[in-house]
């Protein structure tokens, strides 16, 4: 898509506050601002791109393309770096936290307060000056086990939210002895922008430590050979951490004592990750305090955390199950997608809808129903996979403002995201999986998401007749009914409520 330009005239302006003034449409982003002075009046040059809907009213040409009509994948990494970007507290579980210790005839220790920990005072400010006023349910448990002496070794699994990057934070801080000037503390993360959040969170606590530092171990942070780094924290990437302890000797691994392996499932998903971080873990000394975390629990993970992390002990907090039971199920049979449009607007307009997030398998009827929607004079936002994560962000969060009422979205955002007054979710698509079989996983998380915390959802399918058996098999799945509904019959829609 080439990039647009204006011309305007006012008064002069740095580029940033065109990127501001631009941020209200997270469709448009800035490239380059050109100033002209001509007697007295400024010209500015805007160049910006457009992303998204507004390409395809302005390129038709895309319902041709093959990129159009990719399915998106959902990718762990982003999504966890999204869901940082729109959190806005803490998440809560009611489940117990489960504890295994290593010497299980040792006591439990768990904490109600962070004075229990007996924190330099200067970390117990920082802890404050963010706004926490006691542990999270994880960090009770958690928190003692990581500040113990001798060091522990921790596994911890809870999902994401729930107060894991601020409890080893704290005890990567607390580790710190800040009268030795080289790398003390090393975290793992998959990402340099998931680096970049963490680094974040120890300025943040660590502000009234000041003789504590963070260094970033990421690609394109270029330290030549032989420097003398005398940051205590490193924060990195597993490939460019083992190019900076083995060939570029940046690091010492012999004199780490506080080793962490954050977003562990992110890490084992990413090709090489995981070799690479038993590489650097194998090189740091037994004394080295080695802790893991991860959002989520698989197998796969737990084997990987079995490798690298020895003789843990294990905190798991269970995630709250995303169930049907809250939520009215219907199905509409329709001859194509047209048709499927049709009975969308049906219901739309039969119902007063508070907020809705439809689902689409493919990008390409995701761009096409946001502008049939948009052509009909709703207020909808789209959300592919083919936008940064910022945008992603700025786009969740319109709609979280309440700035539009559709959400239209490809599986990029079937998990994670929540918007707590989405009550409608609608199937334009149903899930379906390569093998063309039902997609039970991702029905789920995308309809259980509106009957959380008790709150009543509604729920459309959208089925073309060919569809129907994967239907059924998911009714049967779920063992829940899914009820067939006529989209001429406006009375029998008028009296859907929720
Ligand atoms: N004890 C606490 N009291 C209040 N807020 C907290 C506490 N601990 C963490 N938080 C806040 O809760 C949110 C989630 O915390 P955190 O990022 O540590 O969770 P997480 O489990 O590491 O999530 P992720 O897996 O996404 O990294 C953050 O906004 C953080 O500042």
């Amino acid at each position: 898509m080439p990039p647009a330009l204006i011309n305007c005239q006012g008064p002069p302006l740095p580029a940033q506050s065109f990127n501001d003034s631009f941020t209200g449409y997270p469709l448009l982003s800035v490239r380059t601002v050109e100033m002209v002075r001509d007697t007295g009046i400024i010209h500015f040059t805007v160049l910006f791109d457009i992303h998204c809907f507004s390409s395809i009213l302005l390129d038709d040409s895309i319902h041709n393309t093959e990129e159009a009509d990719e399915e998106d994948v959902v990718d762990l990494a982003a999504n966890s770096l999204l869901n940082k970007l729109l959190r806005q507290s803490l998440v809560e579980s009611s489940h117990r936290v489960e504890v295994l210790q290593k010497d299980p005839s040792s006591p439990l220790y768990s904490v109600k307060t962070f004075e229990e920990l007996r924190l330099k005072e200067e970390l117990l400010k920082g802890i404050y000056a963010m706004g926490f006023n006691r542990p999270s349910k994880i960090q009770e448990m958690a928190l003692p086990m990581m500040l113990a002496h001798p060091p522990q070794n921790l596994i911890a699994q809870s999902q994401s939210g729930t107060g894991k990057t601020a409890a080893f934070v704290l005890a990567m801080l607390s580790r710190v002895n800040t009268l030795e000037l080289f790398p003390q503390c090393l975290c793992l993360a998959p990402t340099y922008e998931l680096a970049l959040q963490t680094g974040r969170v120890v300025e943040r606590m660590g502000k009234f430590c000041v003789d504590v530092q963070v260094m970033y171990a990421v690609r394109g942070n270029r330290i030549p050979r032989g420097t003398d780094v005398t940051k205590q924290i490193i924060i990195g990437t597993p490939g460019t951490v083992l190019d900076w302890c083995f060939k570029r000797k940046l690091i010492d691994l012999t004199k780490i004592r506080v080793f962490v392996l954050d977003e562990a499932d992110v890490m084992i998903d990413t090709q090489g990750f995981s070799d690479q971080s038993i590489r650097i873990q194998r090189a740091l000394p037994s004394e080295c305090q080695m802790l893991l975390f991860s959002a989520t629990f698989e197998d796969s993970v737990w084997q990987f955390a079995e490798r690298i992390i020895p003789d843990p002990n294990v905190i798991k907090l269970r995630k709250e199950e995303l169930t049907l039971n809250n939520i009215r199920q219907y199905y509409v049979l329709c001859e194509n997608r047209k048709d499927k449009y049709q009975a969308l607007c049906n219901i739309y307009g039969g119902i007063t809808i508070g907020q809705a997030i439809i689902f689409c398998q493919t990008r390409r009827n995701a761009k096409w129903l946001t502008v049939e929607m948009m052509q009909d004079g709703h207020q909808v936002s789209l959300l592919s996979g083919e936008l940064t994560v910022d945008q992603r962000a700025s786009i969740i969060q319109r709609f979280r403002d309440g700035k539009e009422k559709v959400l239209i979205t490809t599986n990029v955002c079937a998990r994670g995201i929540d918007v707590k007054q989405v009550t409608i979710v609608v199937n334009f698509d149903l899930p379906v999986n390569q093998a063309e079989e039902p997609d039970y996983e991702t029905y789920l998380h995308r309809i259980g998401r509106t009957g959380r915390f008790g709150k009543k959802g509604l729920a459309f399918n959208m089925i073309e007749v060919d569809k129907l058996p994967l239907l059924m098999k998911i009714q049967d799945h779920f063992n829940s009914s899914i009820k067939q509904l006529d989209p001429e019959d406006m009375d029998e829609i008028e009296k859907i409520e929720y």
